[in-house]
């Protein structure tokens, strides 16, 4: 199984845990409901009894390949209202995507629990698996669903239309995507022009002694999870970039090394939706210790060549061909 980070997540007040043979009889009462299998595409009416234990079983050969992640969704004390999963799927052109998708028990609808449970899948699944983008769609008429990818930070990105098989036609959908810069700002409003801010990033391509390059990956709570960075950090007033560099490898990697082996190379200039972003960047290949992941991110030695491979922030790009040139 893929290296997934943690698979029991707060929610909000609710919690997600993987699905569990035991959860079948309940799950198989809630979803066995017209109201609530009407709006979920591929669910027959009525729901067989046979079906919830099937699909539970089928969800943890899915985990276990690494094709799919499915959770209850719970309250504290255990009691299960509802399920919601993300499917991977690798499309023409756009690369592989989660399909999320969701519902919650008839009897717990108008609490917001599908809300909370979307907002965190859609962070949890973006920060830790390797998909480009989060897609989901809802029925035209499930004017809630809308309502709840919306408020988990998802755009419209167009429509279609899927079969239903409970109500046994084809209706129109709202089709929905989530990327890593979408839940981003999600949370954070935009500044106007006038109050933007400048931030002044010291990073580091640390190179070992095959030319492969040193990639954190931005853990989950911090802006833009998920992407694969240069490890380095925010400049702090009064500290000079070297200074800022040296104590933030030493903070996230454990490295300690002098000031004299940072050799600056190029920098970024970006303008994100919050913030413009000025980021020297240093190529270093002597330091002192084993990079070690001191903040929960992953870290990935890469060949040049690979770098590609690696999601990374928009201010990262114009680095790679620059890189693959010097090494
Ligand atoms: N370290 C690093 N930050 C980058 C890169 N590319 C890029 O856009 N950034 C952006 O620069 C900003 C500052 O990075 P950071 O979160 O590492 O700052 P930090 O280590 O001081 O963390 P903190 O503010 O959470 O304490 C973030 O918005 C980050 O997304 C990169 O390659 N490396
Ligand atoms: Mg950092």
């Amino acid at each position: 199984m893929p290296d997934t980070g943690p698979l029991l997540l707060d929610a909000g007040p609710y919690l997600l845990r993987p699905l569990q043979p035991d959860d079948a009889t309940t799950l198989h009462h809630l979803v066995n409901d017209w109201e609530v299998v009407r709006m979920l595409s591929r669910l027959p009416f009525p729901y067989p009894r046979d079906l919830a234990d099937n699909w539970i079983a089928s969800t943890c050969q899915m985990q276990a390949r690494g094709e799919g992640y499915h959770f209850a969704i719970t309250t504290p004390g255990g009691a299960f209202l509802g399920c919601i999963g993300v499917r991977i799927q690798t499309l023409p052109q756009v690369g592989r995507v989660g399909m999320l998708g969701y519902w919650v028990g008839r009897p717990y609808w108008g609490q917001g629990i599908a809300t909370h449970a979307a907002t965190r899948m859609a962070r949890w699944a973006l920060a830790h698996l390797d998909i480009t983008a989060l897609r989901a769609t809802a029925a035209q008429d499930n004017a809630a669903s809308i309502r709840v990818l919306e408020h988990a930070g998802f755009r419209h990105c167009g429509t279609d239309r899927q079969m239903f098989t409970a109500r046994g036609t084809e209706l129109p959908v709202a089709m929905m995507e989530a990327n890593r810069t979408d839940l981003d700002m999600s949370t954070t409003p935009i500044p106007p022009q006038s109050t933007r801010k400048l931030v002044l990033v010291s990073a580091a391509a640390l190179i070992d002694a095959r030319g492969h390059i040193l990639l954190a990956r931005r853990p989950e709570g911090k802006s833009m999870a998920g992407l694969w960075e240069f490890p380095g950090g925010k400049v702090e007033p009064g500290e000079t970039p070297e200074a800022a560099l040296v104590r933030e490898l030493h903070e996230e990697l454990g490295l300690d090394m002098a000031r004299a082996c940072l050799a600056p190379f190029t920098f970024a200039s970006h303008a994100y939706p919050g913030f413009d972003l000025l980021m020297p960047l240093y190529i270093c290949r002597r330091w002192q210790g084993t990079p070690t992941a001191r903040e929960g991110q992953k870290l990935a030695w890469v060949a040049p060549s690979a770098l590609r491979d690696y999601a990374m922030p928009e201010a990262d790009l114009p680095f790679i061909p620059l890189l693959q040139t010097l090494l």
